[in-house]
């Protein structure tokens, strides 16, 4: 043990304070001058004019309270202390998987009572709420898991299963000991309002808590704004509005100043809705927890009209999007087939997924060719694109192109010397590619082919993520932000809720951080799209060879059982 503090004596540690039994804490004024020592596994990481101090149990120390008193370091009381006892957090969890017969294996989310010993649990108060109590087997039962894959054959192993997400039997929180918190990080997303809303509805009328705060602008606002307060009055039209009424922001993720803040708010739930970069932020914060030996539950809830989230079916929002594509499709149709050699071109969204892209193509109809980042393509020469419009102009007389805008970035970096900014969050800045592309088409009709074209740019970018959801959407809002509650008040952490083949589930962060979900070009989601614009693969043999390793995605209506109807229907009965 180093000898930088030392408590007075150790009994000094043993009330627990703000009735947090992982936390002690001993009083220090400020006439006992001495000096502080604590063991190497523990670090003081806020020091201020506080004068009460606080050790977490196996993990940090700090410095807490707020009555006047000691002010540095050297005017603290001498004190020593013992925590060879107390076995610190490893800093990272190990993921926990539970093996069973037959190749079944339990990818597990982290617990609060984990790392947290003799926590008590109560009855969930939703035994006693009318609406649920007639409702049969309304609790999940314990054993209840849910298959990632679910095209198998006879001889297949069981495979990966992730907790059936739902409400529990016993609850690891009083209602009135929950503080929660809701943060929105990343770009905007259709819904996000309405997962704030039933969050907050949620909580209040299935669970009966009234405390909870609205984290302003992001990861940021943790620690640099002021916070809202949320009940069910303040967000009850709030589902009809676009954006997020909480604000949200791109960077500003510092692990010690957010979970301070958590700590120093009294904040014991954490609901952090965002995309993949967001969920990298909930892992570092549920770790920093953990470590620090926290009960606070750190739930995710996944937010992407890109879809690049991997493991779940789909992100709320996105058939939002598509449908509002649609309408900029739409348009550039009406455009093209106007006049002589018209070219519509739309630009969508997908920064490293052509999700959207592709299903805006496929729901539409009306598009001759759909360019995504994962799908290479050329321009000039046999087989490239320059030649596929010319061949559709000449058969048709006009056409419709969708890009989605990471599509092409390799051949805009050869042409344009690439850039390398990036965001605030370290997303990769891209170009253009909508009107470099645009210009490219024009240059080579008018100048190699002396043909004649009317190219028409549409770009409706942020329009198709700045809308409220639609009634899919919402649906689906409500019942993430209801498993994610039940999640947390059962004791929960480190999880993000998600759907999985039609069935709400826990998936551990690390799981949904690994990778990004990409479309599979060589799947046959890719060929249906191929063979409804009747577009060139634009794809090599090498290219095949190399694409045909990838494993397969969550391709939303693919392996028969993520398709619109099957999605409504398997929500009910979650
Ligand atoms: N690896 C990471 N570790 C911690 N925080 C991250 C990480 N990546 C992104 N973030 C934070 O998550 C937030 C949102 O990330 P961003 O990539 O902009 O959007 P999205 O979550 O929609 O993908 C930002 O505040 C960013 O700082
Ligand atoms: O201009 P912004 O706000 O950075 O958003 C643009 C990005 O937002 C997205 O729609 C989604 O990004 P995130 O899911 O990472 O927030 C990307 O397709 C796009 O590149
Ligand atoms: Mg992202």
């Amino acid at each position: 043990m180093d000898s930088l503090l030392a408590p007075r004596s150790t009994s000094s540690f043993s009330s627990p304070l703000n009735n947090n039994k992982n936390y002690y804490y001993c009083n220090i004024n400020s006439e006992n001058k001495s000096s502080f020592s604590v063991p190497s596994s523990f670090r003081i990481f806020n020091l201020r004019k506080f004068s009460t101090v606080s050790f977490g149990y196996g993990c940090d120390c700090r410095l807490m309270g707020r009555s006047s008193g000691c002010s540095k370091i050297d005017c603290l009381t001498r004190v020593t202390m013992d925590f060879s006892a107390s076995a610190a957090s490893p800093e990272i969890a190990k993921p926990k998987i539970v093996t069973g017969p037959g190749g079944y294996v339990l990818e597990d989310v982290p617990h609060l009572s984990d790392y947290i010993p003799d926590l008590p649990t109560y009855p969930n108060p939703l035994q006693d709420n009318p609406a649920y109590s007639v409702v049969k087997q309304y609790f999940v039962h314990v054993d209840d898991t849910v298959p990632q894959k679910i095209v198998v054959h006879k001889d297949s192993p069981r495979g990966t299963h992730f907790r059936r997400a739902g409400p529990r039997q016993k609850v690891y929180f009083d209602s009135d000991e929950v503080h929660a918190c809701i943060v929105t990080c990343g770009g905007l997303c259709p819904g996000l309002n309405t997962v704030i809303r039933e969050i907050v509805c949620g909580l209040n009328h299935m669970y009966g808590v009234k405390k909870v705060l609205g984290i302003d602008g992001g990861y940021r606002g943790f620690y640099a704004k002021n916070t809202v307060h949320l009940d069910p009055n303040v967000v009850n039209d709030i589902h009809k509005r676009g954006g997020t009424i909480l604000g949200t922001s791109r960077g500003g993720h510092d692990t010690t100043k957010i979970v301070d803040s958590i700590q120093d708010r009294g904040i014991n739930q954490v609901y952090i809705i965002g995309g993949d970069g967001t969920q990298r932020g909930a892992a570092v914060i549920f770790e920093e927890v953990r470590r620090r030996g926290l009960k606070v539950s750190v739930a995710g809830i996944p937010k992407t009209i890109d879809n690049d989230i991997p493991v779940i079916d789909k992100s709320f929002g996105f058939d939002t999007a598509v449908e509002e594509a649609q309408r900029a499709i739409n348009a550039a149709h009406v455009e093209a087939e106007s006049i002589e050699n018209g070219i519509g071109l739309v630009k969508l969204m997908g920064r490293y997924s052509g999700f959207i892209a592709m299903y805006a193509t496929l729901a539409s109809r009306d598009v001759d060719c759909c360019l995504i980042p994962e799908s290479p393509f050329f321009l000039e020469g046999a087989g490239g694109l320059f030649e596929y419009i010319e061949k559709r102009l000449k058969e048709n007389g006009h056409m419709v192109i969708v890009i989605a805008e990471g599509a092409g970035q390799e051949l805009l970096s050869e042409s344009m010397k690439s850039m390398t900014q990036k965001d605030a969050s370290g997303n990769k800045l891209l170009q253009d590619v909508g009107l470099w592309i645009s210009q490219r088409i024009k240059d080579y009709f008018s100048k190699q082919r002396k043909m004649p074209i009317n190219l028409k740019y549409i770009d409706p970018t942020y329009m198709i993520r700045a809308i409220p959801s639609n009634a899919s959407d919402n649906v689906y809002c409500t019942l993430l932000a209801q498993s994610v509650v039940h999640g947390a008040m059962a004791g929960y952490t480190g999880f993000t809720s998600g759907l999985v083949n039609g069935r709400q589930t826990y998936i551990p962060f690390n799981r949904i951080i690994e990778k990004q979900n990409h479309v599979v070009i060589t799947d046959r989601m890719w060929a249906r799209l191929l063979s409804s614009t009747n577009q060139p693969s634009f794809l090599s043999a090498k290219d095949v060879e190399e694409k045909g390793d990838e494993e397969p995605s969550n391709q939303l209506l693919d392996n028969g059982n993520c398709g619109q109807e099957t999605f409504v229907s398997n929500e009910v009965t979650n």
